[in-house]
């Protein structure tokens, strides 16, 4: 088992152009009030601060690919068996900014470098793959993101493996939230955040979802993580894109399109290189914890008053 803990994937190429940027903002739900993150005209347009998490996935595709063939491809990591992509889900993610990304990656040569950082057997409820990626201009050498992943292969442990270190938990401060953002996702949500470049079939074939135990076809973890993400910056960050370094979140609960999702967000007051702590909750309205664990860093954390649907 030593040998997985990392273990380097082959890097792989990723480029975005300005239009990707555009369907990602309207995919996590950006409204007018954003718009420089929807007008590429805008005089201070620029990437949703988050959009990185979706290159994973995107690569340099600009045509939809097979999802299953893709996860099923790459290398296998030493001493862990082969896990079954359809049974998969997301389990936590975090996304540090080390350098804003340009609005396109024209004229540079991005990759992803990704290396195991643990994989975790957990008896019968499955097995927990931890991998970190580093977005990577790759003439310069520089980083420009860091994004710890967390994928949960639902029933498939007892292999052996080690169970993995003690997590460490940001739960909310025991007081009224400081901040609420509420955002009333579409029946059709999973089918246009898919357009980003995650195509697991999850997220659009009823049946799918079904086999997996869930009502349908459910709505992409990242796509609630990413909608926290601007709720976040929206209540607390003037919906300025650069001052989010830092966010992360466990995937507690499937979401359904058609769910509205609360966010409960908290200033604890904590400080880390210059920002500020926030903790944060999302739950779909009236139901279950659907991020549990989050946790953002902001500079020049300011107050709004009031959600926006
Ligand atoms: C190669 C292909 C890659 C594909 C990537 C995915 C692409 C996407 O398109 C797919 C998605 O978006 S899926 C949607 C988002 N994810 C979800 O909805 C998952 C929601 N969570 C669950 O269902 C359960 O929490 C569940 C099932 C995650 C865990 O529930 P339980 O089995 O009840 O687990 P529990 O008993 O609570 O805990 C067992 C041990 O596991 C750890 N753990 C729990 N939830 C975790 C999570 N979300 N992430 C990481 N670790 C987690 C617990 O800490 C516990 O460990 P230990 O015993 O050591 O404390």
């Amino acid at each position: 088992m030593a040998e997985a803990a990392g273990f380097e994937f082959p890097s792989i190429p990723v480029s975005w152009v300005k239009r990707d940027l555009l369907v990602f903002a309207n995919s996590i739900g950006a409204t007018k009030d954003e718009l420089h993150f929807l007008y590429e005209l805008h005089p201070s347009f620029t990437a949703f601060p988050t959009y990185p998490i979706i290159l994973s996935f995107k690569h340099t595709d600009q045509e939809v690919v097979d999802f299953y063939a893709r996860s099923s491809g790459g290398p296998s990591i030493p001493g862990v068996p082969k896990l079954d992509p359809r049974r998969i889900v997301d389990g936590q993610r975090q996304l540090t900014v080390i350098k804003p990304i340009p609005a396109t990656s024209a004229g540079k040569t991005f990759e992803l470098r990704g290396k195991v950082i643990g994989v975790y057997d957990k008896g019968r409820s499955g097995t927990v793959t931890e991998i970190q990626h580093e977005l990577i201009d790759k003439s310069t050498g520089e980083v420009y993101t860091r994004i710890l992943s967390s994928s949960f292969a639902v029933g498939q442990g007892g292999w052996g493996g080690p169970k993995g270190p003690k997590g460490v938990n940001y739960p909310p401060p025991e007081r009224k939230p400081d901040a609420i953002f509420t955002y009333q996702t579409t029946e059709e949500q999973a089918l246009l955040y898919r357009i980003n470049g995650d195509y697991n079939p999850l997220h659009a074939d009823p049946t799918i979802g079904t086999k997996m135990g869930f009502p349908g076809a459910i709505l992409h973890g990242l796509c609630t993580w990413n909608v926290a993400a601007r709720g976040v910056l929206r209540m607390l960050g003037n919906s300025e894109g650069e001052r989010l370094k830092s966010f992360q979140a466990r995937f507690a609960a499937p979401v359904m399109p058609g769910d509205k999702l609360v966010t409960e967000m908290w200033v604890t007051g904590a400080k880390e290189d210059g920002a500020e702590e926030v903790r944060f909750m999302t739950r779909v309205e009236g139901g279950k914890v659907v991020l549990s664990n989050g946790r953002a860093l902001l500079t020049k954390v300011e107050k709004k008053a009031e959600s926006k649907l």
